[in-house]
């Protein structure tokens, strides 16, 4: 604690320079996609090994491309480029460059969702994916110091074949990979109940991964006490509509159970209509914790430093606010409690040394 007996959440100044101060801020990242972080230099690369893909490589043109009508129409577009990687080769420079572009942002440790059914679906050998990213995990921490963890969530609207698949992935020992941590679920919410999941979180769970479940992004807050009570969720993606129900918002901050907000990615996709009308204050308010997370950063023109801005402004804080949200995604990670501490401590000596007169 850099100034003991202020409460950063609510004792607030005006920052002298919110993006200089946030640009170089140590950061955690418990809430961005594999796929969904491909940078358009990424995106041309790709393309131009698989030139048959309509997905434009001229990053104007891609602006345009991704830009949504609402949530499906997101999906599609996120198949699109799915589509894109179709190697093991693909795999490891999709995940060795998404790390380089949080290295840049000073992002120390990322749980990075990854939906390896959608790659075996579409024929990479299982192992190869597995070796794949792993390999790419190890050089990323190497070479960029960035600790990477997965998620393997299942994509929900795929139905079961999807979520055995996953859990069969997550579980098997000879295939887990080193860096898994957790088990999530993803996709449209719309006509995918959560409590059909049950069987697969349980076994996931079993097997010591931890449950992070998106819920409450499309559809309203039953579906996040689904994702609480059936999944056995420790932290919610998104959970936006918490908002509409106070002992939701209650029992969350009671049970400390985090909320993943991804506030940009909420106006993409059109789950939220604009930035003001945004929950995140009155999670805030509720005492619930809120972490800051970008979810598909460049298919929705922001980065994760943006959504700290983003959520700065919204919730009027100073460097001192800002500093506790990013400490906030560091203790509601899956790092081991040496881990949590070495993060805490650098944030806590940047802040101090930001404000030294
Ligand atoms: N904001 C988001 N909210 C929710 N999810 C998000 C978000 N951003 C990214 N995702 C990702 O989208 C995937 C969706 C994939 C999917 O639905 C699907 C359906 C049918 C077939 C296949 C296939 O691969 O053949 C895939 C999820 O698994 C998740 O990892
Ligand atoms: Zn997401």
């Amino acid at each position: 604690m850099p100034f003991p007996g202020r409460n950063p959440l609510t004792d607030q100044r005006a920052p002298r320079d919110p993006h200089a101060f946030i640009a170089g801020l140590p950061k955690a990242e418990l809430h961005v996609h594999h796929v969904g972080s491909a940078s358009p230099r990424i995106v041309a690369e790709l393309a131009a090994r698989h030139p048959d893909s309509k997905v434009p490589t001229d990053p104007e043109a891609l602006v345009d491309y991704f830009t949504f009508t609402d949530f499906a129409h997101f999906i599609e577009v996120y198949l699109s480029v799915v589509d894109l990687i179709r190697t093991p080769e693909d795999v490891r420079l999709l995940t060795y460059e998404v790390a380089r572009d949080m290295a840049r942002q000073q992002v120390r440790y990322a749980e990075l969702t990854i939906t390896p059914f959608s790659s075996t679906r579409r024929g990479i050998d299982e192992r190869a994916f597995m070796d794949a990213i792993e390999d790419a995990r190890k050089a990323a921490e190497a070479e960029f110091g960035t600790v990477l963890r997965w998620c393997f969530d299942i994509p929900g609207e795929a139905g079961l074949e999807s979520a055995e698949e996953t859990a069969r992935l997550a579980t098997d020992d000879r295939l887990r990979p080193e860096g898994l941590v957790s088990f999530g679920l993803g996709g449209p919410e719309i006509g995918v109940p959560r409590p059909q999941f049950k069987p697969y979180f349980d076994r996931a769970i079993a097997a010591g991964l931890r449950s992070v479940p998106h819920a409450g992004e499309t559809t309203g807050p039953q579906t996040v006490w689904d994702a609480l009570t059936e999944l056995r969720a420790e932290r919610i993606g998104h959970g936006t509509s918490s908002a509409q129900d106070e002992k939701l918002l209650a029992h969350l901050a009671e049970h400390r159970i985090p909320l993943e907000v991804c506030p940009t990615s909420n106006i993409a996709t059109r789950a939220v209509r604009t930035l003001e009308e945004h929950p995140i204050r009155e999670f805030v308010k509720a005492g619930v914790v809120v972490t800051i997370n970008s979810d598909d950063p460049p298919m929705f023109g922001t980065d994760l430093n943006n959504e700290y801005a983003v959520a700065a402004r919204l919730l009027g804080l100073d460097e001192l606010g800002i500093a506790e949200l990013a400490k906030n995604a560091v203790h509601a990670s899956f790092l081991d409690e040496a881990g949590k501490a070495r993060i805490a401590g650098e944030i806590d000596a940047y802040t101090a040394r930001w404000l030294a007169p």
